[in-house]
């Protein structure tokens, strides 16, 4: 259990400005890319700007979550989690302990991933974590909205993996054929505000790592985000209009030898008296492809640190063990 210690005010979280990014020229890219390695290697949070999602996607985002949340339960639960063969759909507040050892996270979310059918290889081979979203029939053309935001965190996530290539000296095309068929989860999220009979350290999401390589964070204006600095202190990561905050996770870790963080992070929806949405998209290579120590940061011995790792069974194996359905 992490015990729960207030926050100081956010100072090192930097905003990254990405319109350079999108230039033909290498050497803006590529200061960019150096902006990344700088906090990559402190705090593995940054905030993105000028990204190119139109500010009425990310608003339709978060009105889209607070649409699907206010409907009553009994809707809700026709596309319950429990229901599916790989935890997609409704998630019931108290469903998933992000924090071991702690108290159930008091969120409550929807999940959707890569949608399989049954006659896909992965779902016929039984691959852990692989198979069909579940849809809700309401809000009106929920599906269609999502799937269409999922498509620009798509944009959003291989453009930011050229540039994770590039601030590590890796051609910026290094991911692209394991981007081809990203494995990724998003999911829809209500923190309501932090109820005073809370259990000891119950918060909205418990302290954590992110399993997979970058997560696209929408967050609305209400705050409770937190962040693990490189001096281990709890700084608040506010919402900033505009923005993605974008985490690095512990593929990246893998990735890079440890260079670059992969850092705890937690929600507290204390202050507002209202609920909270957010939507994380958490983007990764294909579900077998296998993230190992980059050539460019492998250590003088020659034997990386961290054991090569499947993207997927990595993945699943966490899904498992924070829904407490690990053997
Ligand atoms: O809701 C948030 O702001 C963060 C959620 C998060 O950290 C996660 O789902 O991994
Ligand atoms: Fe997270």
């Amino acid at each position: 259990m992490i015990v729960y210690t207030p926050p100081k005010p956010a100072e090192t979280i930097p905003v990254i400005d990405l319109g350079p990014s999108f230039s033909d020229d290498m050497e803006a890219r590529k200061a960019v890319a150096w902006e990344i390695h700088k906090t990559a290697r402190d705090t593995g949070f940054f905030y993105i700007s000028n990204h190119g999602v139109p500010q009425a996607m990310m608003d339709g985002q978060l009105e889209l979550a607070r649409e699907f949340f206010a409907l009553p339960l009994v809707e809700k639960q026709k596309v319950d989690a429990k229901n599916s063969t790989c935890t997609r759909g409704y998630e019931v507040p108290g469903l998933q302990t992000l924090d071991d050892g702690s108290p159930p996270d008091l969120k409550e979310g929807f999940l959707i991933g890569c949608d399989l059918d049954d006659d896909h290889p992965y779902v016929r081979d039984g691959v852990p974590n692989c198979g069909a979203n579940q849809w809700p029939d309401q809000p009106e053309g929920f599906r269609s909205r999502y799937e269409t935001y999922v498509g620009e965190m798509f944009r959003v996530g291989r453009h930011l993996m050229g540039l994770i290539a590039l601030s590590l000296d890796l051609p910026d095309d290094y991911f692209v054929e394991a981007l081809k068929e990203p494995l990724f989860n998003s999911r829809l999220l209500r923190y309501g505000p932090q109820p005073a009979d809370a259990a000891f350290n119950q918060i909205g999401a418990g302290a954590h790592t992110d399993w997979g390589m970058i997560t696209i964070l929408l967050q609305d204006s209400v705050g409770g985000l937190e962040v693990e600095n490189a001096a281990g202190e709890w700084i608040a990561a506010p919402p900033i209009p505009g923005t993605f905050v974008i985490n690095l996770g512990e593929m990246v870790r893998v990735l890079t030898n440890g260079l670059y963080h992969a850092n705890m992070h937690r929600v507290l929806n204390n202050h507002s008296g209202r609920d909270r949405f957010s939507v994380p998209t958490f983007f990764d290579p294909n579900y077998f492809y296998k993230v190992g120590c980059a050539p460019t940061c492998l250590p003088k011995s020659g034997k990386p640190d961290f054991e090569e790792t499947t993207v997927g069974g990595h993945i699943a194996e966490m899904y498992r063990k924070t829904y407490g359905l690990a053997a």
